[in-house]
C-alpha cells in the first residue's frame, strides 16, 4: 500500500498560496474542513486508526462499566449479604480495570504504525513538492519557515493522528455515554450535569478563536526563528570576521523573546480554559452530589445508584478535564495543517506540458526569440529586466556574453534550462520552444554551472555525476566519464583527498577551497554532456595558470557543444567563438571579439574595465 499521494489530490479549501506572501495565513475555513484536507494521507492508515479508535472506545466503556457493577453489588449482594457474589462483582471489577488496562496498550500499539506512516507520507509529498515547486518560490519563502514547516508542525500532525483525535473522539463519546447513564439513573441528576458542564462549551469557542490567532503567530516566529539561527550557522565566517556575534545574538533574542512573549500568551489562554475545564467537573459533581442525596432522602434513587453515579462522575472527570489540553492541541494541529498546505497550495507553475515534444539528437541550436524577463515580484512600473533580447547561438558555437554588472547576464542564463520561464518571447533549442520539452529532457539536453558552485554533503563521485543517473556510478563507463570530467575541470586535486573519489567532500563542501568547488561545479556539468552548456562565469575563483589549464580542456569539450558563457575576464572571452555585448536588458552587439574591438565602444569601455580588474 502506498502512503504517498499526490498533494494535488488533497481537495484544495484554500485558495492557492502562490499569491500569498510567505507565512501569510489563507481566509478560515473551519477546523474540520482544515484537517480533513490531510485525508488523502490519512487514508491507507484510516483502517487501523479507526481500529484503534474502536479499541479505545471499548477501554472507555469498559471504565464506565465499573460503576455500574458497583451499583449492582451495592443494591443487591451487598444489601442481602450474598458473599460469593459480592467476591465475583469484585473480581468483575477487577476484570473490567485489567480489560481497559489492556486495550489502552492495544489501542496505542494499532495506531503507532499508521501515524508514523502518515507522518513519512506528508513529509514525503512536502518535500516532493518543495523539489518540484519553482526558484520562484524559494525566493520568496525563508529556509526556516520551510525547514519548522517540515520538522515540527508535520510532527504535530502526527502526533494529532497518533492520539490526540483519537482521545477527543473517545473522550467526547464517554462524556455523552456518561451522560445517558446519569439520565438513566434520575433525570435531574442529567439534567444537573449538563446545566453544569456549559461553561465548558462557551469557553471552548471563545477559546478557539483567540487561541487560533495565537497559535498561528507563534508557529510562524519559530519558523523566523529557525531562518535566524540557520542564517547565523551559515553565515557564521563573516559573522566572526567582522566581529558580529554579539549583533546576532542581540537579534535573535529578540526574536526568541517575541516568540516567548506569544508562548506566554498561550499558556495564559489554556491556562484560563484548564482552571475552567478542572473546576466544571468538580461543580457539576457537587450539584449532582446535593441532588443526589436530596433524591435518596426522598427514596426516587437507591444508595447504590447515588455511589455509582459518584464512581460515573469520577471516571468522568478526566474526559471532561482532557478536552482543554485536546482542544488546544486541534488547533495547534489546524495551525499547523494551515501552514503545510500552504506549501501544498503554491503553483508549480514550472511544469512539463500538456503535449511534449521531442529531440532525439540535438544539434545545440539555442536561440533567444525577442525574450522578455521580469520576476514574479517585480512592480508593474518597472522595466523588463531582459527587454526584447535576440540571439541565436548556431549548433557548436561558443558565445562570451559581457556587459556591465546587473544587466541582467546571470538572470538570462536561468532562462534556457527553465529555473525561471520567459515572461515574453520564447528560448529556442533547434527550433523547439524550450517549454514544449519535458524538463527532464531539456536539462539532458542543457546543462549549466553557477557562479556560486553548490556541492552536497556526498562524495566526490556523487557531486560530479549528479547529472548522470542513467550510470552506474560504481561501472567503468562512470569511471570514465569521471575521469575525463575531472580532468577537463583540472580538479585532479581530488585524488589527493583522503578517500580520494569517494571523500565526503561535507555541508556544501566547505571543507574545500573556492576554486575547488568552482572546479567540481564545472566538472559535474561538463560529466553531463549536455548539448548545450551555459556557463555563468565558471571560472571566476580560479587563478591564472589554473584558468588557462581548465580553458585548453574547455576548448576541447567545446569544440563540438555549444556554449554561453558569461565572461568577466579577457581570458574567458578568448575562449569565444563570438561575444555577445549585453546592456540593460538588451543584445547592445554581437561579433567577434576583433569585430566588436572596432565597431563597438561600449564593448571597448567593457574590456578595457574588465582587464583593469582582472589585473593584479
Ligand atoms: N531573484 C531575484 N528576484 C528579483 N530580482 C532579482 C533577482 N535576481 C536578480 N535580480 C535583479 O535583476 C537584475 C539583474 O541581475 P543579474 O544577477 O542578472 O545581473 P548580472 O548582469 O548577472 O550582474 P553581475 O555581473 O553582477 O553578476 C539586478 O537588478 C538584480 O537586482
Amino acid at each position: 500500500m502506498s502512503f504517498s499521494p499526490s498533494p494535488d489530490e488533497a481537495p484544495h479549501s484554500h485558495p492557492s498560496a502562490h499569491s500569498l506572501a510567505a507565512g501569510q495565513s489563507a481566509p478560515r475555513v473551519s477546523t474540520l474542513r482544515a484537517l480533513a484536507r490531510l485525508l488523502p494521507f490519512a487514508r491507507p492508515a484510516l483502517p487501523r486508526l479507526i481500529t484503534g479508535a474502536f479499541v479505545g472506545l471499548g477501554a472507555a466503556l469498559a471504565s464506565l462499566g465499573i460503576p455500574l457493577v458497583l451499583q449492582w453489588v451495592i443494591d443487591g449482594p451487598l444489601l442481602s449479604g450474598n458473599r460469593s457474589l459480592i467476591v465475583w462483582a469484585t473480581l468483575g471489577v477487577l476484570a473490567l480495570g485489567v480489560l481497559e488496562a489492556l486495550l489502552v496498550f492495544l489501542r496505542r500499539m494499532l495506531v503507532l504504525v499508521p501515524s508514523t506512516a502518515v507522518e513519512y507520507a506528508v513529509r514525503q509529498s512536502f518535500t516532493e513538492r518543495l523539489l518540484r515547486l519553482p526558484v520562484a518560490f524559494h525566493d520568496r519563502w525563508q529556509s526556516g519557515q520551510l525547514l519548522s514547516r517540515m520538522m515540527q508542525d508535520i510532527s504535530m500532525i502526527r502526533r494529532w493522528v497518533a492520539f490526540g483525535a483519537i482521545l477527543l473522539l473517545i473522550n467526547l463519546t464517554t462524556i455523552v455515554v456518561g451522560t445517558a447513564l446519569l439520565f438513566r439513573w434520575h433525570w435531574s441528576l442529567g439534567v444537573v450535569f449538563i446545566v453544569c458542564s456549559i461553561p465548558i462549551w462557551v469557553m471552548g469557542y471563545r477559546f478557539e478563536r483567540r487561541y487560533g490567532a495565537l497559535s498561528r503567530r507563534s508557529q510562524d516566529q519559530v519558523g523566523d526563528l529557525a531562518t535566524a539561527v540557520e542564517e547565523s550557522v551559515h553565515g557564521i565566517r563573516v559573522l566572526k570576521a567582522f566581529g558580529r556575534g554579539g549583533h546576532a545574538l542581540r537579534k535573535f533574542a529578540q526574536q526568541a523573546e517575541s516568540l516567548r512573549a506569544t508562548e506566554l500568551r498561550k499558556g495564559r489562554e489554556v491556562g484560563v480554559l484548564w482552571f475552567w475545564y478542572d473546576l466544571v467537573p468538580v461543580l457539576a459533581l457537587g450539584g449532582c452530589l446535593g441532588t443526589g442525596i436530596w433524591l435518596v432522602s426522598r427514596g426516587e434513587l437507591s444508595v447504590g445508584e447515588l455511589f455509582a453515579f459518584f464512581a460515573m462522575a469520577t471516571a468522568l472527570r478526566w474526559p471532561m478535564g482532557s478536552l482543554g489540553f485536546l482542544f488546544s492541541f486541534l488547533i495547534d494541529t489546524r495551525t499547523a495543517t494551515d501552514r503545510v498546505f500552504e506549501v501544498f497550495d503554491a503553483q508549480v507553475v514550472i511544469r512539463d506540458p500538456e503535449s511534449p515534444r521531442t529531440i532525439p539528437e540535438p544539434r545545440g541550436e539555442l536561440a533567444f526569440r525577442d525574450v522578455n524577463f521580469h520576476y514574479p515580484d517585480a512592480r508593474d512600473t518597472e522595466a523588463d529586466i531582459i527587454d526584447d533580447f535576440e540571439l541565436v547561438l548556431r549548433p557548436g558555437e561558443t558565445m562570451a556574453l559581457v556587459g556591465v554588472t546587473g544587466c541582467g547576464k546571470t538572470t538570462l542564463t536561468t532562462l534556457p534550462t527553465r529555473l525561471y520561464d520567459v515572461t515574453g518571447g520564447a528560448v529556442t533549442l533547434d527550433g523547439v520552444d524550450v517549454r514544449e520539452l519535458r524538463l527532464d529532457e531539456l536539462r539532458r539536453h542543457i546543462g549549466i554551472a553557477f557562479e556560486e558552485p553548490v556541492l552536497f554533503s556526498s562524495s566526490v563521485r556523487a557531486n560530479v555525476l549528479l547529472g548522470r543517473p542513467d550510470l552506474d556510478p560504481t561501472g567503468a563507463e562512470a569511471e570514465e566519464v569521471l575521469r575525463e570530467a575531472l580532468e577537463v575541470a583540472q580538479a585532479g586535486f581530488v585524488f589527493e583527498l583522503p578517500d580520494g573519489l569517494d571523500t565526503e567532500v561535507g555541508e556544501e563542501g566547505l571543507s574545500l577551497s573556492g576554486g575547488q568547488r568552482q572546479r567540481l561545479a564545472l566538472a559535474r556539468v561538463v560529466a553531463a554532456r549536455p548539448a548545450v552548456l551555459v556557463l555563468d562565469d565558471p571560472l571566476s575563483a580560479l587563478d591564472v595558470d589554473t584558468e588557462a589549464l581548465v580553458e585548453a580542456g574547455l576548448r576541447r569539450v567545446l569544440a563540438d557543444t555549444t556554449a554561453l558563457i558569461v565572461a568577466h575576464r579577457p581570458s574567458t572571452v578568448a575562449l569565444a567563438d563570438r561575444v555577445a555585448v549585453m546592456r540593460d536588458g538588451r543584445i547592445e552587439a554581437v561579433g567577434t571579439h576583433a569585430e566588436l574591438l572596432r565597431t563597438s565602444e561600449h564593448y571597448r569601455h567593457l574590456i578595457v574595465s574588465i582587464a583593469s580588474e582582472d589585473r593584479p
